[in-house]
């Protein structure tokens, strides 16, 4: 059996060496001849598959190791009886931990000496959305929630709690974390476009973390070069990978399409996709993700009373996870013509350092608050009391 898949999927021997042959290719420039004699397609966010890709091949199984779908017509597949799979929640919890990141960076450059008194608006509240909402509401902030899809569902368990995407604008951090749709009744492409954007104002931060194009991007950077501009974190680019250079100058926080790339968030994608290939094949499933991550590099900290609560999980969330390091790789590699653009954006994600997740760090706290305590679990660090 051939297995044509993205190089950049990660274990690829581990998981599926033993299932057949692995032909690796570059996921941006795939060709219908990369795959023409495939049995099985492995891709990621970059490939698009469909007709173009697959017409005259022989694969029978698709996987991509992401959440989102987009690139992926599902409809041409489920009409040829191609099976199919992607890998729901695989990074949602790396997703939730750049938002973490994002919003104790804003508060520190606000001046804040508090971050939960921001109120949080999330758009698209799925495994993504809810993940970041959990970890915020537990640990004191005021969130909104605006889901259309789901509000329309009257068994949907916080059919209550939702609101308008125009109330859910008005809070002091709006994040968006929606799939990218266009033929769907609530469809996301260009959702927020100038209308939205000259609603915020300079004091409220904008992240967008979910696909490029939910922002009318050429709407956005018009808007950042009025006065009264909101803040603006972008993590996701229309267009990518040849991301126009101005707006990058004007956001506050860029960092290329990363939000997901926790080592857990990656592994699990395969491991999601491996299950799925496996149960199409009727082979067992013996492999988990667990038994190939290695020791973090940093694997344990210690905070005693007498430091500064605050202080410490602000050191522990961002020796996880700093944002800010990722920005400047990212302003430093792109520059250039619109392909050399695109190739330092895709260079920066292929070669992204190994990022661990907080639950790969154990925390030791002596004599600190039971909130600190409550704190650290919630952000979903381990805790050695
Ligand atoms: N930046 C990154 O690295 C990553 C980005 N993503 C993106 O995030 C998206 C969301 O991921 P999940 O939460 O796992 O997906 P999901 O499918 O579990 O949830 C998406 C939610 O968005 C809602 N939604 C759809 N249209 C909406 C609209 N017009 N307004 C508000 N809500 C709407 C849906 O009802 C659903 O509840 C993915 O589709 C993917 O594109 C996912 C992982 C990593
Ligand atoms: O899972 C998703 O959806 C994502 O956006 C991925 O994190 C994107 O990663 P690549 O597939 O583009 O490597």
């Amino acid at each position: 059996m051939l297995i044509v898949a993205d190089e950049n999927i990660p274990l690829l021997d581990s998981f599926f060496g033993d299932i057949g042959e692995i032909r690796r290719v570059p996921g941006r420039t795939m060709s219908a001849e990369d795959v023409r004699d495939a049995d099985v397609l492995l891709v990621r966010s970059v490939t698009r598959v469909g007709a173009e890709l697959l017409e005259g091949s022989r694969v029978r199984f698709v996987g991509t190791s992401t959440i989102g779908t987009d690139h992926i017509d599902q409809d041409w597949l489920k009409d040829r009886g191609i099976a199919f799979s992607a890998a729901p929640g695989c990074n949602a919890n790396s997703v939730a931990e750049y938002v973490l990141s994002v919003l104790l960076l804003h508060a520190e450059r606000q001046g804040l000496d508090d971050w939960t008194n921001l109120s949080v608006g999330i758009v698209g509240v799925g495994n993504v959305g809810k993940k970041v909402a959990h970890k915020l509401e537990r640990l004191g902030f005021d969130v909104h929630l605006c889901d259309p899809p789901r509000s329309e569902d009257p068994g949907d368990q916080d059919a209550e709690r939702f609101e308008s995407l125009s109330d859910v604008l008005k809070c002091d951090v709006v994040s968006l974390h929606t799939p990218l749709t266009r033929d769907a009744r609530h469809a996301t492409w260009h959702m927020i476009g100038s209308a939205e954007l000259a609603g915020l104002n300079a004091s409220q931060l904008l992240i967008s973390a979910g696909r490029g194009e939910v922002i009318d991007c050429t709407a956005l950077s018009e808007r950042l070069d009025q006065a009264g501009a909101p803040v603006v974190a972008l993590d996701v680019w229309e267009p990518e990978p040849a991301i126009e250079p101005e707006l990058l100058t004007k956001v506050w926080l860029a960092t290329p399409h990363i939000a997901g790339y926790s080592l857990e968030g990656k592994v699990q994608g395969t491991e999601i996709v491996y299950q799925a290939l496996s149960r199409f094949l009727g082979l067992p499933v013996r492999k988990k993700s667990g038994q190939f991550l290695p020791e973090p590099a940093l694997n344990k900290v210690s905070f005693t009373s007498s430091a500064d609560e605050g202080d410490a999980l602000r050191v522990a969330l961002l020796s996880c996870y700093d944002p800010r390091r990722d920005d400047a790789r990212m302003r430093a590699a792109i520059k250039g013509n619109a392909k050399e653009r695109a190739e330092a954006f895709d260079l920066l994600r292929r070669d992204y350092p190994v990022r661990r997740e907080c639950s790969s760090l154990k925390v030791q706290l002596k004599g600190t608050s039971k909130s600190l305590q409550d704190s650290f679990r919630t952000i979903g660090f381990k805790l050695k009391i």
